[in-house]
């Protein structure tokens, strides 16, 4: 049977994969209300839809850092994507290629950034870093991805500490002896018994990251710097502050703080801060295409999604990545035309019924 919407992915990668697997790419943190609430918050927003406004052509392009995709959602960093089908992430690197829009590629990917790069050459991408204890190997990482023509480094700074998902404890989750961090083989070496976090040493992340480690990263790079995992306007502002190029809204699709704000109720309070200075995106439970018109009309200039990438590699490699990501194009273009928006730059808060929020 076709599968019509993000959801019948869902259903059928939770059939298909192995139960440890399903449940690490499912996994919130604690109870799970942020992860759930990025969902739910969506349905409490009603839109205020415009009609008669010659809605016969429409025109989903947009721009990120100066560079134009197809339509206003990308792919976000999620790692080991090597578990839910074999070619990983270089199937999701030639959908995304595809389908002409952004793949942020995790520092946790089970194929390498050069692996990544030659499998699509023409593709969009920026790569998400964190931040290790040993700076060399951010560095490292670093000089490689720029060599290799990425456009942006994501840093990821929600995750000082892996948040607590029980699954994960349950089912005593690690990568498969078969799988590696391709981009750090052979790095992450530890002693049998030394705590790890998914099969990785537990103590490579530096948890004493602070805003001074911005102007670290921008001493050793010329890419823009994206920061991901800023949900209050204080934080906004330090971003702009720190004179990065853009803010991802992000809680880490609730995996990190159980109790944090949906991503799409936190963004107003950091567009209305941030004022245009910088570009602000988002992602965390973005599910159809009117939840990517939400979020537009709430200031985001782009959004991406995690585990509905996971999904579609889940059910046909990268044939599945493709569906899924023209599956929200294709509604995110009808939510624009039955609301009376002809491109993005028509799309704004007039949209929104603020009565209800
Ligand atoms: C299985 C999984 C792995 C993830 N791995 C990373 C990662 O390596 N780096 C990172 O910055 N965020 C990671 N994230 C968070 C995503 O980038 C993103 O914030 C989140 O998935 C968005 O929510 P959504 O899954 O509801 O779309 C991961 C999320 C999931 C579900
Ligand atoms: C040692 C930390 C592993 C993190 C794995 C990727 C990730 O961010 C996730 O949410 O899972």
């Amino acid at each position: 049977m076709a599968l019509v919407c993000l959801t019948d992915f869902e259903e059928y990668a939770k059939e298909h994969l192995s139960k440890a697997t399903w449940d690490y790419y499912a996994a919130g943190a604690d109870e799970c209300c942020t992860r759930d609430d990025n969902l739910l918050a969506y349905k409490r927003i009603r839109l205020r839809p415009r009609v008669l406004r010659d809605v016969s052509v429409s025109d989903t392009r947009t721009t990120v850092q100066g560079t134009e995709i197809g339509f206003p959602v990308g792919i976000a960093p999620t790692a080991f994507h090597c578990l839910a089908w074999h070619e990983g992430e270089v199937a999701t690197a030639r959908a995304t290629e595809a389908l002409n829009t952004c793949y942020i590629t995790s520092t946790y990917s089970t194929c390498s950034v050069e692996e990544i790069v030659a499998a699509a050459p023409g593709g969009y991408r920026w790569f998400q870093l964190y931040v290790y204890r040993d700076r060399k190997l951010s560095e490292q990482i670093v000089q490689r991805v720029e060599a290799l023509g990425y456009k942006a480094l994501v840093l990821t700074v929600d995750v000082p500490y892996t948040g607590k998902r029980r699954n994960d404890i349950r089912n005593q989750f690690k990568l498969p002896p078969h799988l590696k961090v391709k981009n750090f083989d052979g790095v992450f070496q530890q002693e049998t018994g030394a705590p790890e976090d998914y099969g990785i040493p537990a103590n490579t992340l530096d948890p004493s990251i602070s805003w001074k480690d911005v102007y670290w990263l921008q001493s050793i790079t010329r890419l823009p710097i994206i920061i991901k995992g800023i949900l209050t306007k204080e934080d906004a502002e330090l971003a702009v502050e720190h004179g990065v190029q853009g803010i991802i809204v992000s809680n880490h699709g609730g995996r990190q703080l159980d109790g944090g704000p949906a991503t799409i109720d936190a963004l107003s309070e950091i567009v209305d801060t941030v004022q245009g200075r910088i570009e602000i995106y988002l992602d965390g439970g973005i599910r159809t295409g009117s939840d990517v018109l939400k979020a537009l009309a709430l200031g985001a200039k782009c959004v991406f999604i995690g585990r509905p990438a996971v999904w579609g590699l889940a059910y046909k490699g990268e044939e599945g990545v493709r569906e899924v990501l023209q599956i929200l194009n294709d509604e995110f273009r009808l939510s624009m035309a039955l609301s009376g928006c002809r491109n993005v730059a028509e799309i704004n808060r007039n949209l929104i019924q603020f009565s209800r929020l």
